[in-house]
């Protein structure tokens, strides 16, 4: 597929090889500003690969990767202050209290997002007198969120943001994403939940063993089928048992 300026991630033929495993395999994919892009793929497919390798964690062997016109192994700390990252067990300081690493975090970027209203909308304000360490998995889940959304990023990468939500909270989670995207940021929502990627994304791909299979809208990707049993049409192994 074509890629344009407004595509903020290009990935090109991106192989990566992870202690002798080949976890990419010539992966080509797309996620535009603008735009929610939910990416689907069984246990294994090569979701979190995809995602360090954006973030210039991992180096590819083979193949093209450019986030926002910059290599991720190459650029320098403008490029990282850019990019946004929640991964699962996201690594937060886990001695404080939600608020005060918000706050924080803020001043760390140029130009912030207000770390109140993301606090607010995000249900946070509700736990905030408990430090990061005594939280449960769904709200310090929801601060992950709310500290990779602080600094502003261009493009943000969330893994898995909702899984292990409760209903109210995920709603919290896709309003916010929603916004984030509409303010303009290119945004890649790894996920298991067709739900999810029918309510939220703009784009869906899916990937398997390392490669991207389709990617379009969800109705292009779905088709006359819908999108889950389209997944499980290009995703079908023999005896998965
Ligand atoms: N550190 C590693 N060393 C070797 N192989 C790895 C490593 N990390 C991941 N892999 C392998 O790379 C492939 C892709 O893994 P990855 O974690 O990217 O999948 P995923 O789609 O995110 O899976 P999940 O849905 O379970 O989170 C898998 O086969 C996995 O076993």
């Amino acid at each position: 597929m074509p890629t344009t300026p407004a595509d903020a991630v290009v990935l090109e033929g991106v192989q990566v090889v992870r202690d002798g495993h080949t976890a990419l395999a010539e992966l080509s994919l797309t996620a535009p500003r603008g735009a929610v892009t939910c990416v689907l793929g069984r246990n294994g497919a090569g979701k979190s690969t995809m995602v360090e390798t954006s973030l210039g964690l991992l180096r590819p062997a083979a193949g093209s990767v450019r986030i926002l016109g910059s290599d991720p192994w190459r650029a320098g700390p403008g490029h990282r202050a850019r990019v946004g990252v929640a991964l699962q067990d996201g690594g937060l300081p886990t001695g404080v209290r939600p608020s005060v690493l918000l706050e924080h975090l803020s001043r760390l970027y140029p130009n912030p997002r207000p770390w109140k209203d993301l606090w607010l909308r995000l249900g946070i304000k509700a736990y905030d007198q408990r430090i990061i360490r005594r939280l449960s998995g769904g709200q310090r889940q929801r601060v992950a969120l709310a500290a990779a959304l602080v600094g502003r990023p261009e493009v943000v990468f969330l893994d898995e943001p909702t899984a292990g939500l409760d209903p109210h909270s995920r709603l919290d989670v896709w309003q916010v994403v929603r916004t984030i995207a509409q303010e303009g940021a290119a945004v890649v929502v790894t996920t298991h939940s067709f739900e999810e990627a029918e309510r939220l994304a703009d784009r869906v791909a899916v990937i398997d063993a390392g490669r991207c299979l389709v990617e379009g809208s969800p109705a292009e990707v779905g088709g006359e089928q819908g999108l889950e049993q389209r997944f499980f049409d290009l995703t079908r192994r023999e005896a998965t048992a």
